[in-house]
């Protein structure tokens, strides 16, 4: 190991954690060239594809590695927020046929395509404009570009580095969530807890608000799969050994790294630009239901969970140029960053935790204390507890569905296969996670958010 192995968790979350492989992962990533301060784990950790989803790690720039697991398949999956003017006490008879809207407006389920069908010129447009695309074509306001982390665009994509095949995935997904664990989602804000921010994020108890969870679909996969088939057989090139071939990597300023990294780029911006564009379908659907009575949807932040961004961060009392690989994990910048819109700026960026779809999430604030301890970033959801087919052998899925109706949430999905995959027993407890983060001073928890309609892919 070049540096320690850091995992932040209480022991009841511990006892999760060791049933699988993460944490020999945890130690792993702790082998790679650069890898400084420490390799870092959040309390949502489970296995993943060679670094343990929930997993920090951050690489000297520019001779540090750069690794497609510490990224994983989904580049840019990430979580879009968006704040209603309604109450729920007032509008919970209209819940049922928002879900059926929301479905029917929104497709989901594996290789979905959606209505927009782009040219290869189209999609290359995306790949270099992200979620600015979307905004010029119509699908939302250039003011929420302010609300989307990077501003829902990387600089460094190249479309000229995603293959053939990964762009023919994306021709027909923009506007579509994809499989299983993804999902629109009707929530009202149960509690805040500090009133002071959630005023200045514009949460109030009661209040309707929606969130959306998907990334970069087949293109994103797509590009993940090429460029690991290509750094496996360049690694050795560069004298990198690993424990696990899953943590394929090269160094950053290499030619194979380059060039994941600006197709990666390339990939997050494709999944900015699907967010956006669900999210106008999300207000189409808000309209046909609750008409112009129903007021704005308004973007309150949208993150990323999914990526890997060239950062400045104090190591050893030294600033620095890192590689922060984010693996299941949302950045958590604090009061002060330049970047966010000037309302947040005096309390830190939002930091959006979903839970399952019949527990709750959270909406968090990043802290100062989060660059100081994990390069700015936090948990990303509950993370899982039991594998895909362990929860289908322990869900019943019309029964689950049933339950969760009579607990006020209507649940939509393509198959019974993906609510038992997703049922809420699959996930570790997200209260007991989010006060991890809470405690370790990562994170301040501003709200909790409960689920009365799921759209799921
Ligand atoms: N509110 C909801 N949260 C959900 C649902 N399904 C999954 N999850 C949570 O999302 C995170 C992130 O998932 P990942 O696939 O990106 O790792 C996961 O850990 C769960 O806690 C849902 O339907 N609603
Ligand atoms: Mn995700
Ligand atoms: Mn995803």
């Amino acid at each position: 190991m070049r540096v320690p192995a850091q995992i932040l968790a209480s022991e009841g979350l511990l006892d999760a954690i060791i049933k699988d492989r993460s944490l020999n992962q945890l130690v792993n990533v702790a082998t790679l060239p650069g890898i400084k301060k420490a390799s870092m784990v959040m309390p949502d950790v489970h296995e993943g594809y060679g670094f343990p989803i929930g997993g920090v790690a951050a690489m000297d720039y520019p001779e540090g590695v750069i690794s497609p697991g510490g990224i994983g398949y989904d580049i840019n999956c990430g979580v879009q927020l968006l704040a209603s003017q309604l109450q729920i006490k007032d509008n919970r008879d209209a819940v049922e046929a928002l879900s059926k809207e929301l479905h029917a407006h929104v497709p989901a389920g594996m290789g979905k395509g959606g209505t927009i069908k782009l040219t290869t010129e189209q999609l290359d447009e995306v790949l270099a404009e992200g979620a600015n695309w979307a905004v010029n074509h119509g699908y939302g306001t250039r003011e929420s570009l302010s609300y989307m982390e990077s501003h829902g665009k990387l600089n460094d994509a190249d479309p000229a580095f995603v293959s053939t095949m990964a762009k023919n995935r994306g021709l027909d997904q923009l506007g579509t969530i994809g499989s299983g664990n993804h999902f629109v989602e009707v929530d009202f804000v149960e509690k805040t807890y500090n009133n002071t921010i959630a005023k200045t994020y514009g949460l109030q108890k009661g209040q309707i608000v929606l969130l959306i969870h998907t990334g970069s679909r087949g293109l994103g996969h797509q590009v993940a799969t090429d460029h690991i088939r290509k750094m496996m057989m360049a690694m050795s090139h560069y004298g990198i050994n690993v424990p696990d071939r899953e943590l394929t990597c090269v160094p950053f300023n290499s030619k194979e790294g380059q060039e994941y990294f600006k197709a990666m780029c390339a990939a997050a911006n494709f999944a900015w630009c699907n967010r956006q564009i669900i999210s106008w379908e999300v207000k189409n659907a808000w309209e046909n239901i609750f008409g112009k009575e129903g007021g704005d949807l308004r973007l309150l932040y949208d993150v990323a969970h999914n990526i890997a961004k060239i950062e400045m961060h104090t190591i050893e009392g030294t600033s620095r140029k890192v590689i922060v690989h984010r693996k299941g994990a949302t950045r958590a910048f604090g009061p002060g960053f330049k970047e966010l819109p000037p309302e947040y700026k005096g309390v830190g960026q939002p930091v959006i935790i979903p839970g399952s779809m019949g527990t709750c999430s959270y909406v968090l604030a990043g802290t100062s204390k989060s660059h100081e301890m994990t390069f700015g970033s936090c948990c990303h959801g509950a993370g899982r507890r039991l594998s895909r087919s362990a929860a289908k052998r322990q869900a019943n899925a019309p029964v689950l569905k049933e339950k969760l109706r009579e607990q006020g949430i209507f649940v939509e999905a393509g198959s019974f296969r993906g609510i038992a995959e997703e049922a809420p027993i699959a996930y570790k407890d997200v209260g007991s996670v989010v006060d991890v983060v809470s405690a370790s001073g990562i994170a301040k928890k501003v709200a909790k958010l409960k689920p009365v309609a799921v759209i799921k892919g």
